[in-house]
């Protein structure tokens, strides 16, 4: 995000007499307060993985893992997380586009999660998706008018041809794409990247939606174009009462257009709290990973503060909290397990150098037990010509010279048992989303899922 948006306040137009007062930037969170548009509870969406290279039985990306939010009438929810943190995901399913496999998505009284598509099919009006790559969301082949006007004819709206014509050249004025008649029998592929993102969002509104899912609406844009889009999308919400969900990874740009802010982080929401509260006191620690990673365009050139590692993979979640292989703070109860001490070897070695890791990756005869996932006691087995002392031993020192780990506070005993060596680690809890008291907001105040945060 370049530069701010600019924060006017659509005036109060005859279908919207309720254009709000400020609460966040979307500016409607005091205003709607109480009024609950969707209530998502114990949602899950899973992937079967079905055969393959590597056959994993039942195995399951667990894109969405148990999430539960309430999305209130007129705010704008940011979805926020790295890579393959199930942002996508949770924004299709909200909309009927996934299927979920467990948990509820309550929406005007009926559940979304468990309609059929034919049931849906009527309500897709009211629910609509914008997606990151506006070229590839309209048909290189249909003229604007005709792409525009499309939901019109399927929800059949409109009589006449006629009728759809004013309807779509209203609509294409509104989007800020006019005069319209210059836009209506252009193709995709006359239209820049900003304008064809302004069409997308015509044939998004067209047909009277009521939430709106923007997946990375602006991400494909130019620098130069983003802040006006966003502009173009709060001002749309406040004249036509919209709700939006904006997934983004980039917490620059949520900062400006939402009212709260949902840090998912491997199919699980960690914190959600308003955007002002996320920003001036975050409590997780991926979320301050996440700030800390924001750009600085005044101070090119400093590291960035990014959590080290990448988000694991969501079949195999980590143990309790799926962030602490990455967390600098972490602690004994956080699910330690002895594929952290296969990572924990491995940056070791990137210290030590080559020779070390020949050297000490000789000592454990099978190298597959520091890769398992889950029990609270393991055994490992010593190479041949090795005894489980020397293991022992040469753990010892990777300790030492690794003390500052938080691997270290979950092991509670390594020692030589029966010719192997024996490692027990802490009890493992699984951190729950739970509400921060102290907050100044208590319409919404922050949840946070951390054992560091009572
Ligand atoms: N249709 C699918 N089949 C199998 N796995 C999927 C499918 N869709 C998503 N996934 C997996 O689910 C996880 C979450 O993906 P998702 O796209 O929702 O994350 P994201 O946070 O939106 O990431 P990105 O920012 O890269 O889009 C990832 O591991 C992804 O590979």
């Amino acid at each position: 995000m370049p530069t701010k948006p600019d924060m006017r306040k659509a005036a109060p137009t005859a279908d919207s007499p309720a254009a709000a007062p400020s609460g966040g930037p979307g500016g409607t969170l005091d205003s709607n307060r109480g009024e609950t548009l969707v209530e998502v509870t114990g949602l899950k969406v899973h992937f079967p993985l079905r055969g393959g290279l590597f056959q994993r039985g039942a195995a399951a990306v667990k894109a969405v893992d148990g999430v539960s939010f309430t999305l209130r009438k007129g705010e704008v929810l940011g979805l926020v997380g790295e890579s393959g943190s199930g942002k996508t995901t949770l924004g299709r399913t909200l909309l009927g586009l996934n299927r979920a496999t467990g948990g509820s998505i309550r929406y005007r009284g009926r559940d979304l999660a468990t309609l059929k598509e034919s049931q849906l099919r009527p309500m897709r009006r009211r629910l609509q998706m914008i997606f990151q790559d506006p070229h590839a969301s309209l048909n290189p082949t249909m003229d604007i008018a005709t792409a525009v006007g499309h939901p019109l004819l399927v929800h059949r709206l409109v009589t006449d041809r006629e009728e759809r014509r004013r309807k779509v050249a209203e609509t294409l004025e509104r989007v800020g794409l006019s005069p319209a008649e210059l836009f209506m029998d252009k193709y995709p592929s006359d239209l820049s990247g900003g304008q064809k993102q302004r069409a997308v969002m015509a044939r998004a509104i067209i047909a009277g939606p009521e939430l709106l899912v923007a997946d990375e609406p602006i991400s494909m844009l130019d620098m130069s174009v983003r802040a006006k889009i966003l502009q173009l999308f709060l001002d749309l919400k406040n004249d036509l009462d919209l709700t939006y969900v904006y997934v983004t990874h980039d917490l620059a740009s949520a900062k400006f257009f939402c009212d709260r802010i949902a840090i998912m982080y491997l199919g699980r929401i960690v914190e959600i709290g308003t955007t002002a509260e996320i920003f001036a006191n975050p409590r997780h620690p991926y979320t301050k990973a996440l700030l800390g990673a924001i750009p600085d365009p005044e101070k090119a050139g400093v590291p960035r503060n990014l959590p080290r590692g990448e988000v694991p993979d969501a079949v195999l979640p980590p143990l309790g909290c799926a962030f602490h292989p990455r967390c600098p703070v972490a602690v004994a109860s956080c699910g330690w397990e002895a594929r952290d001490l296969g990572a924990l070897l491995e940056r070791h070695w990137l210290v030590a150098g080559e020779d070390a890791r020949v050297a000490e990756s000789a000592m454990f005869g099978r190298p597959e037990e520091l890769g398992v996932a889950g029990p609270r006691q393991i055994l490992l087995t010593p190479a041949k010509q090795t005894t489980a002392a020397q293991v022992v031993d040469l753990l010892r020192r990777v300790r030492e010279k690794t003390a500052d780990d938080p691997f270290w506070r979950g092991v509670t005993e390594c020692e030589v048992r029966g010719g192997k060596v024996y490692i027990a680690f802490a009890e493992a809890s699984d951190p729950r989303l739970r509400v921060v008291a102290a907050t100044a907001n208590t319409e919404a105040p922050v949840s946070v899922a951390c054992h560091l945060v009572e």
